[in-house]
């Protein structure tokens, strides 16, 4: 049948009908972005009237507070003095010491955070961390629920306490000798970055304590660490270039839910291998076992499927013991190495303190498998320990405020802090001048003075947290402390480990490219900003602040 052709009429209707729709197109488009563009600036608009009106109210916040950008151009211009991997709390810096008398900012750095009160101070620390105990933000990466946190937390107590930890020292040592072979091999054989080293025995040690699963990583990088290296690489908290790239969530998506929940739930499960009652049981394994006796299984424990409900909290932990335990770890054991090398007389004083304790002829590691308590009594070594926790402290503790609690000021302004968050900066806290003689000073006697000393200042004051104080404090601060013990009773006395930034800049700036060599001579690129406080070994923004560079050094034999 043959097909009519459309009238001049009916063309024109179907072209009537096209330009309608297109218009109805561009009206509902254009109607949805102005009710957004509407919405954000209302929504903008609320938040920086909050803000004004808190600075009426004589919350205290630095110069330079604007309607649009908040305080998010003073920060920049803070940063753009600062090499660009420096921790964004070093920008704070001045802002700290303008003010010296509140010990505590609000910065406004909405829409990219909430608007964050910054505290410098113990009591008002105190305050957010014990007394009223604020809640961690939602987003926060080691965030869970109320009711998650109290399972998961009292699930896993026993097997974090000291008693237990302590008999799991075997366990670290196996990992050290491990690592002592490595360092050895790297004697004499030029620079190299000690953090990569730390952070792989890092993660052993977890992995193995609380897992009972041997990755071997500081052999071969296990794929574990892997997933876990790439979302650190493409994780900051402020880095633009790394928050604004479109590739990030795709990233962090990819490695930290899909790749990292395959793989630990493949490692999630404790074997019920014969040696169990031979070794100490790892975290994972006691916190099933105690599981097991709330559930009023009568089932023994290697005969038992793991139910799923204790593996998806399992699971869960695992991922959180990595991630809030490995990098944090990794750089306090290059800072104690670092700050050991800067002050040669603290390092013969814990030499020898491990003298004394070890003997100069046994080696550590069977005297430690045999007597794990030996630890107890090295004294002056947990000294330098907290005294490199006190001036690196590689973590800081963000709350969320509430509409129930203000907190006071130490000019007696009381802040509400719905809305808010609230970070305990530990590195302005622990070099708190008001609380701490020669704050910046690195002084391991300061732990052992008596009360009434010039140099000692009570815990309870609240100044010193390097794992948090209060409810939601680190449930892994004993095993670090056993840990850092342990590396130094069995390297301390064989090897000295030196930073060697200047050659590691010098091999750089040879291997740099053509285009940058040549621009460099025709002055066309700037100086590098100077290092905070003229460090040269200063924290990054790399989560668990680790030392610039990945601190590049030398190893030799003592
Ligand atoms: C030098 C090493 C470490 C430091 C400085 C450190 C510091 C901290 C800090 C400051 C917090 C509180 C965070 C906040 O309030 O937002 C915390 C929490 C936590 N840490 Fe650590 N940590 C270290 C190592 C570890 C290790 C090795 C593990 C596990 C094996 C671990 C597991 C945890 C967990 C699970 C939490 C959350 C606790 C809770 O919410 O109840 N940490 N840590």
């Amino acid at each position: 049948m043959a097909m009519m052709e459309p009238s001049r009429d009916d063309v024109k209707a179907i072209e009537h009908s096209d330009a309608m729709t297109n218009q109805k197109i561009v009206f509902t488009v254009g109607a949805s972005l102005f009710s957004a563009i509407v919405y954000v600036l209302h929504i903008g608009y609320q938040r920086r009237s909050r803000i004004y009106r808190l600075r009426k109210q004589g919350v205290a916040m630095p110069p330079g507070w604007s309607w649009w950008f908040g305080h998010l151009r003073v920060l920049h211009q803070k940063l753009q003095q600062l090499p660009p991997d420096a921790n964004v709390y070093m920008a704070m810096e001045d802002m700290v010491s303008d003010h010296a008398d509140a010990e505590v900012f609000l910065m406004d750095l909405w829409p990219v955070f909430a608007p964050t009160l910054m505290i410098s101070s113990p009591e008002i620390a105190m305050q957010a961390s014990v007394k009223y105990d604020l809640p961690k933000p939602r987003d926060h990466l080691i965030t869970m629920n109320e009711q998650q946190w109290k399972m998961w937390r009292s699930l896993f107590s026993s097997g974090f306490s000291a008693g237990h930890m302590l008999s799991l020292v075997p366990t670290i040592v196996d990992s050290v000798e491990v690592f002592c072979e490595i360092l050895r091999e790297r004697v004499d054989k030029g620079v190299f970055q000690l953090d990569d080293m730390a952070a792989n025995l890092a993660m052993d040690i977890i992995t193995k304590t609380t897992l009972d699963t041997d990755l071997n990583n500081q052999r071969s990088e296990h794929e574990i660490s892997h997933a876990l290296n790439t979302i650190l690489d493409w994780h900051s908290f402020w880095g633009p270039r790394i928050l604004l790239n479109p590739l990030r969530p795709v990233v962090q998506w990819y490695y930290g839910r899909k790749r990292f929940e395959e793989m630990k739930r493949e490692t999630a499960t404790p074997t019920s291998n014969a040696d169990r009652p031979k070794k100490a049981k790892s975290v994972v394994a006691l916190a099933l076992e105690q599981y097991i006796a709330s559930q009023s299984h009568t089932t023994s424990l290697p005969d038992l499927q793991l139910d799923t409900s204790f593996a998806a909290i399992a699971s869960n932990q695992i991922r959180l013991f990595i991630f809030a335990g490995n990098d944090t770890t990794a750089a306090t054991i290059v800072y104690t190495y670092h700050l050991l090398s800067l002050h040669p007389s603290a390092l013969s004083t814990l030499r020898a303190e491990l003298d004394s304790v070890f003997g100069t002829s046994a080696p550590v590691a069977p005297q430690l498998r045999a007597n794990s308590a030996l630890l107890n009594q090295c004294a002056y070594t947990l000294a330098v320990i907290k005294e490199t926790l006190r001036l690196y402290p590689p973590a800081s503790s963000l709350r969320e405020g509430t509409r129930a609690v203000s907190l006071v000021d130490r000019n007696g302004t009381a802040i509400p802090t719905e809305g808010l968050n609230a970070t305990l900066m530990h590195r302005f806290i622990h070099s708190n001048a008001r609380v701490w003689p020669r704050a910046l000073d690195f002084l391991p006697e300061r732990w052992l003075v008596a009360p009434g000393h010039a140099l000692h200042v009570p815990a309870a004051r609240g100044a010193y947290r390097p794992f948090e104080l209060g409810p939601r404090n680190c449930i892994g601060q004993t095993l670090v402390l056993n840990e850092l013990r342990v590396v130094l009773a069995m390297t301390a006395r064989t090897f000295h480990v030196a930073p060697a930034y200047e050659e590691w800049d010098a091999i750089c700036a040879a291997n740099q490219g053509v285009a940058r060599t040549l621009a460099t001579k025709l002055g066309l690129t700037r100086d590098a900003p100077k290092p905070p406080r003229g460090e040269r070994a200063y924290q990054t923004s790399r989560s668990g602040a680790h030392p610039a560079e990945r601190y590049p050094c030398r190893v030799t034999l003592v």
